[in-house]
């Protein structure tokens, strides 16, 4: 009799392995008009449910590769694909998280969250229901009634993120997402993500500067070159899940994947210096 899994790492671990990749970008260069190259020559592939960080030195694409993604810039060569489909305009189930939100500073935190709600087309009846939830789920339950200008960074990007967590994409984009928080907010945010990231476990792109960060929570780190970016190295990141990204800093395995990255990134920094 076949065992019916329901172990969601397990799913996920067969799906990381399934056939057709969430996003394929294919031999891009792309450019902003001008003759400066952004990036040249990426191929790069994220695995259904994996959580893949890009770091590299400032200038080297990363955020332009999130744009390519989402469709908000187009390749000059090369093929970027969704699910198996060019990208042509934004497509459906991309989610996008910035480092400053982008929320709505007329509408209070509830009304943010419904707006993920009703891009996602929830039943309207639910929604209130689903609000709870999802503020339950950030610890933010008292501030339904707050508008964005009465709450902190960190309490921002919290409802940032259940706006994120309520339009539920099945591709995240991330960019910097903790970037602009203090170094205790940051961790925090990162633990919380983590968590919930355990249950949906969706393709996840994080772009950022902190390597510790990228380690903590990864599946796979690429370090990309100094401009025009390409694919440097990639560094396959067995450290045993469901993981604290507190505590998986005090393994030794994790300091030798941050040492390593470090080294190609000072590398590029210096080529480019
Ligand atoms: N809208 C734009 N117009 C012209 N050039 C741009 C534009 N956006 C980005 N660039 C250039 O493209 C290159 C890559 O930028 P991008 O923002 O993708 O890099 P990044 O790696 O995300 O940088 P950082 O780490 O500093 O955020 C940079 O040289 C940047 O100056």
């Amino acid at each position: 009799m076949n065992a019916i899994v329901s172990d969601p790492e397990l799913l996920r671990q067969a799906a990381l392995n399934s056939a057709e990749p969430a996003v394929e970008i294919k031999n891009v260069a792309m450019d902003y008009g001008g003759t400066v190259l952004a990036l040249a020559d990426v191929s790069l592939n994220l695995k259904e449910g994996e959580f893949l960080s890009i770091v590299g030195p400032s200038g080297c694409g990363k955020s332009t590769l999130l744009k390519l993604i989402s469709g908000l810039a187009e390749a000059a060569s090369g093929e970027v694909l969704v699910r198996g489909k060019p990208v042509r305009g934004t497509p459906p189930g991309i989610g996008f998280m910035f480092q400053r939100d982008v929320l709505l500073p007329w509408a209070n935190v509830r009304e943010n969250i419904a707006v993920g709600l009703e891009c996602a087309g929830y039943p309207v009846n639910d929604r209130e229901k689903r609000i709870d939830e999802l503020l339950a789920l950030i610890g933010l339950e008292q501030f339904g009634a707050y508008y964005p200008r009465a709450l902190s960074g960190g309490m921002r990007q919290r409802v940032a993120l259940c706006r994120l967590l309520a339009y539920s994409p099945d591709i995240y984009l991330m960019d910097e997402p903790f970037g602009a928080l203090d170094a205790q907010t940051k961790l925090l945010m990162g633990q919380e993500l983590l968590s919930i990231w355990s249950r949906f476990r969706k393709g996840v792109v994080f772009v950022t500067h902190d390597i510790e960060e990228a380690v903590s929570m990864s599946d796979r780190v690429v370090v990309m070159t100094g401009r025009p970016g390409r694919i440097k190295s990639e560094y396959q990141i067995d450290l045993p899940r469901p993981r604290d990204s507190r505590n998986v800093r005090k393994l030794p395995a994790f300091h030798r994947y941050v040492d390593a990255i470090w080294n190609d990134i000072m590398t590029e920094s210096v080529r480019a210096a």
